[in-house]
């Protein structure tokens, strides 16, 4: 597992913005910060694919140059995951894009957390390099079953599962439960789930403070 925070960068301010209540009652900050985390984790990712040199033209002469080779595809997980998910079309500006519509059902505190999905546009998966994007990982249910659902259209070549913040508890639950080879990167790791299975010390809903409360 790759965690983006593990040393100081420009990165440690952008989370401590959305973790923190202040700064958070700024939606356009919190979307524009989680686009950023985005941006970064994409670029540690791209460190990891596969490049040809070309022959280019500059304006003084024939070069050599490397041009990404890996046929990208990337799957939002609706709705929190669309900020961060700009990121890596910010970066993957040639990528296929894909989107999965899931959503933690109505439950009790300390009831086991349901899965609804209600949306998958996705394009073909086989043999494309898939990086799956939700910026919360609490309980890993919410992931594990869009990946279910996501390989019913294909076999990809890699899988790479890009979160903001991760939860130990989710991170235990993708390892157990995900029945194929994949990498996990996130910005952060926290500490642990509360009994309502939000991630702690966390930033609270996603979802609602960059688009408002559901209904
Ligand atoms: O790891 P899990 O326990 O499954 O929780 C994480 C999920 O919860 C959030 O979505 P939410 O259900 O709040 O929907 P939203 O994106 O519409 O806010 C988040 O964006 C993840 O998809
Ligand atoms: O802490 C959490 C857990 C699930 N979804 C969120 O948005 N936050
Ligand atoms: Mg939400």
């Amino acid at each position: 597992m790759f965690i983006l925070d593990q040393h100081s960068s420009i990165a440690c301010q952008y989370l401590a913005e959305i973790r923190d209540v202040e700064t958070q009652k700024d939606p356009l900050r919190f979307r524009q910060n989680l686009r950023r985390l985005g941006q970064l984790l994409a670029y540690e990712i791209s460190k990891t694919l596969h490049f040809e040199s070309r022959e280019i033209e500059t304006p003084l002469t024939k070069s050599s140059a490397k041009f990404l080779k890996d046929d990208v595809v990337v799957i939002s997980i609706l709705r929190a995951a669309l900020p961060f998910s700009q990121g890596f079309q910010d970066l993957f500006d040639r990528a296929e894009f894909g989107f999965i519509g899931a959503a933690r059902l109505p439950h009790a505190a300390n009831e086991p957390v349901e899965i609804g999905l209600n949306y998958l546009a996705t394009p073909n998966l086989n043999e494309k390099t898939v990086i799956v994007v939700d910026p919360m990982l609490a309980t890993g249910k919410s992931i594990v079953k869009s990946i279910e659902s996501l390989f019913e259209n294909g076999k990809p070549k890699s899988l790479h599962i890009a979160t903001t913040i991760a939860a130990p508890e989710g991170v235990s639950y993708v390892k157990d439960n995900l029945n194929t080879a994949y990498n996990l990167w996130s910005c952060a790791l926290d500490e642990k789930l509360n009994e309502k299975y939000y991630i702690v010390p966390g930033l609270g809903d996603a979802g609602d403070l960059a688009f408002g409360q559901k209904l």
